[in-house]
């Protein structure tokens, strides 16, 4: 292995293209054993791995400055933390999560007969990651996978070949080769993996591969999981905390400089306070990088030329105006965290995902008029942001939907490893982190046990079919709707009897604290006037 002249880390190595059909086999062969299936050996493959990413500590934070010029802090706060919480979260959790469930809401007849939920692991799962957030991206599914139970093959992006290096050295060293394996490629050797017959996929990136992805998974019906991309708005009515709103929209597009898929691609600002907030906007700007962004010892890259070129295109071919930045150098592929008021939503600005620290504004006048440019620039994407005034957030949720969403923030509805993040639509399908990565690596089986003993009970399922035995199930088991043929409450004996009896309410848990009180009340009146017996004979 050629080794880096600058690094500790080994030149980035594709792996033979002629190995990667036996190395899926493989894991396949040990899948069937039923290793995987323990849930101490998933344990101690986590509790490796924990180790695994602290050890390594430097090698990542050195992969991702040279990858993305990604600075210590970061790495920690969004990478390393971020990977070692979610392996504790797991370790600290398989044994309950794996644990059978039971059916909700099962008909008092059919409780006897032993229906359950078994979390099982898919099998072997194929892992393609992006390279924005080369650990954190990799290893969240990667983890999820492993605390399902599966076998699992990872293939990073190549995009940052430093980080892959260094996922590869975390495979080699803490992982068991049998059940987990990591293939380093571009479009060839994933191209390959693609042949191969996967019990799920999980891919991160963008929508044109993620189409790839889904179309070759459906050859062989294959289950996928598609965090891809989208064109995020965010919305500032002139009931906003300005300085905030521009403080917290700026941090998510200096963030790996705006390499973050959750981030805004655009401003929806009330036009009254467009000025204002471009104001502080500068002013925010300034506060995060005092001497600039070029000399800020925060700020990340671009990662390559091609995402350099592309985004710098999306500005050079835009009829908008540069409000915020706007400087670049080629050289170290800089780009200043960058704003371009427009007004069409034609414009190169907003067609497509800048995925980089650049961001388009756009005045409306009413907000009507701002959720009908979001729903036409894109219906469904991965992220949205709303600051204004409650009801006007409310609107702006109801009317244009999203992966997912946060008020008067930036991205604080993925900002925990334990939240579920999964696109919708076109930005993606399926969800992950923590629980819900446990629950999407797992197959939801059902299983249930009917004694022998209850064989006449359910003796109506056999023939000769008999119509007495139909009828006494009915009478055990038919509902009757509470609702006419115009779809409106019947409101029968049943109906005020249950008012009566939750004092008006709805939910019987408040029903309950109202008899409470009541009851103290009472309680509290008769001990005062000594009466309550009287008072209640009257
Ligand atoms: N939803 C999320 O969690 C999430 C996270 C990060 C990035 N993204 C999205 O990803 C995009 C940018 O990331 P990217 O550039 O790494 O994405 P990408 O789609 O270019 O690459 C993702 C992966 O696909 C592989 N790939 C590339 N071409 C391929 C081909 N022809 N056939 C098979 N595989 C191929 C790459 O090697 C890489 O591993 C953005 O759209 C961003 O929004 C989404
Ligand atoms: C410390 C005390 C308290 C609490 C403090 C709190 C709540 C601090 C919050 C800190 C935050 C919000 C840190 C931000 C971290 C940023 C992270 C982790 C970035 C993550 C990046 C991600 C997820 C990128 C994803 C990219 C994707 C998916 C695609 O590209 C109190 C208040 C309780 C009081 C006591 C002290």
């Amino acid at each position: 292995m050629a080794a880096d002249s600058k690094s500790a880390i080994p030149a980035f190595e594709h792996t033979p293209l002629d190995e990667i059909p036996a190395k899926v086999d493989r894991l396949r062969a040990t899948f069937r054993t039923g290793r995987t299936k323990d849930i101490q050996f998933r344990i101690v493959q986590l509790r490796k791995l924990y180790w695994g990413i602290l050890d390594n500590t430097h090698l990542i934070e050195e992969s991702l400055m040279r990858d993305l010029h990604k600075c210590q802090f970061e790495a920690t706060l969004s990478e390393i933390d971020w990977c070692k919480r979610e392996c504790m979260d797991m370790i600290n959790n398989i044994e309950k999560w794996a644990k059978d469930e039971s059916v909700v809401n099962v008909p008092l007849e059919f409780k006897i007969m032993g229906h359950r939920i078994r979390n099982e692991p898919l099998g072997v799962v194929l892992a393609i990651g992006s390279y924005n957030y080369p650990f954190q991206l990799n290893l969240t599914p990667l983890i999820g996978a492993i605390a399902a139970g599966n076998c699992v093959v990872l293939k990073a992006s190549e995009a940052s070949p430093y980080s892959a290096m260094v996922l590869k050295k975390l495979f080699d060293e803490c992982l068991d080769p049998e059940c987990y394996t990591y293939v380093n490629g571009a479009v060839p050797e994933t191209q390959l993996l693609l042949e191969q017959k996967f019990d799920k996929i999980a891919f991160t990136g963008g929508k044109a591969i993620g189409k790839i992805v889904a179309q070759k998974a459906a050859e062989t019906l294959t289950p996928v999981l598609l965090e891809l991309g989208g064109q995020n708005p965010a919305f500032v009515t002139k009931s906003a905390n300005l300085k905030m709103a521009a403080r917290r929209l700026l941090w998510q597009k200096v963030l790996n400089a705006g390499q973050v898929c959750i981030s805004h691609n655009y401003i929806l600002v009330e036009r009254s306070v467009l000025s204002e907030f471009l104001g502080e906007l500068n002013n925010q700007l300034r506060v995060f990088m005092p001497k600039g962004a070029k000399e800020s010892p925060d700020y990340a890259r671009l990662v390559n030329k091609r995402h350099f070129d592309r985004v710098k295109k999306m500005i050079d071919s835009s009829k908008g105006k540069i409000v915020l930045g706007g400087s670049m150098d080629e050289s170290d592929f800089f780009m200043e965290p960058t704003a371009v008021l427009v007004d069409d939503i034609q414009d190169s600005m907003m067609v497509e995902e800048s995925f980089g620290p650049v961001f388009s504004i756009m005045a409306f006048d009413t907000l009507d008029q701002a959720i009908d440019i979001a729903n036409k620039v894109d219906p469904t994407p991965l992220a949205l942001f709303s600051f204004g005034t409650d009801a006007e957030s409310e609107k702006v949720l109801s009317s244009v939907t999203s992966g997912g969403a946060t008020i008067n923030d930036s991205f604080f509805h993925n900002q925990i490893p334990q939240s579920p993040m999964g696109g919708v639509g076109q930005s993606g399908m399926g969800s992950y982190h923590g629980y819900y990565s446990f629950k999407t690596f797992s197959h939801q089986r059902t299983i249930a046990k009917p004694p022998y003993w209850a064989d006449s009970l359910i003796r109506v399922r056999y023939m000769p079919y008999s119509w007495p035995h139909l009828k006494r199930l009915h009478a055990m088991n038919s509902v009757n709707p509470n609702f006419d043929r115009n779809g409106a409450r019947v409101k029968g004996l049943k109906y005020y009897l249950g008012l009566i009896l939750s004092l008006g309410g709805k939910s019987s848990k408040s029903a309950l604290l109202r008899w409470a009180v009541l009851a103290i009340a009472a309680a509290v009146l008769g001990a005062k006037n000594g009466s309550l017996n009287q008072w209640l004979a009257k």
